[in-house]
């Protein structure tokens, strides 16, 4: 199993790190760690995705790897912001018939041809929606619930991170090239720097589409690196002071 360890920091000015295209300097108190829809829904063997046909049996390393990434982005003074992909019981906030939602979700056409799944995948307060239990948010995380692909459609997310400071949104979770790719895309519309750390992602559909996500992140909107890099070089300046 491919997991990484790192050292936590204490908060610095600016770090850089060493991404694709380029490395990218950004700094930890302005920069927030976004984890795209970590729940049963996306990541779990009974869960929306794996019901709708879709491989999740190689999600369990991506999630070692975020918890290392939020672990480390925690102790660099970096805030988590936990997206929750859903809506109501009902189904309300999914949208009707006159919504391309409607006729896109996956989750929405499964659940018409299979009945017995309505009101479970992907409603609030059922397993399918709540966050794996390995990820789980801490005091002072942020955690949004979003009705759509992009955590900046119907939500405060802008807001939120304006009223922060933050310019600067590392990516991880599921799927990149669904949520991750449309909220780092619409981020780059607003000005956003967005990074993807690529071993704490993974997609939905096959390994193509993985490598498509971050072929387009990384040559048109935003930066790309991973979970070892990311916590070294958030230690550098720890290990810079033991010196
Ligand atoms: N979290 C996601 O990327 N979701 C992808 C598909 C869906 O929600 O139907």
């Amino acid at each position: 199993m491919n997991t990484v360890i790192c050292n936590s920091v204490s908060q610095q000015a600016t770090v850089t790190l060493p991404a694709r295209p380029e490395n990218i300097a950004f700094p930890p108190a302005q920069t927030a760690l976004i984890v795209v829809d970590m729940q049963n829904a996306y990541a779990t063997p009974g869960g929306y995705l794996d019901l709708a046909g879709f491989d999740v049996s190689a999600t369990q390393p991506v999630i070692e790897n975020i918890a290392v990434a939020v672990q480390a982005a925690r102790a660099a003074g970096i805030q988590i912001i936990w997206f929750q992909n859903g809506w109501d019981p009902q189904y309300v906030e999914a949208g009707d018939a006159g919504s391309p939602n409607y006729h896109k979700s996956n989750a929405l056409k499964t659940m018409r041809k299979q009945p017995q799944l309505q009101g479970k995948l992907l409603a609030k307060g059922g397993w399918d929606y709540a966050l794996v239990d390995r990820l789980q948010p801490q005091p002072g995380d942020i955690v949004l619930p979003k009705p759509r692909y992009s955590g900046f459609y119907h939500t405060p997310l802008d807001g939120m991170l304006r009223s922060r400071n933050i310019r600067h949104l590392v990516f991880t979770g599921i799927a990149t090239n669904v949520c991750v790719e449309s909220t780092l895309r619409d981020g780059f519309f607003l000005e956003y720097f967005g990074i993807v750390l690529e071993d704490a992602t993974y997609q939905a559909g096959p390994p193509f589409a993985q490598q498509a996500a971050i072929f387009n992140i990384e040559t048109f909107f935003g930066w790309v690196s991973d979970v070892n890099t990311f916590c070294a070089t958030l230690a550098e300046p720890a290990l810079k002071r033991l010196a």
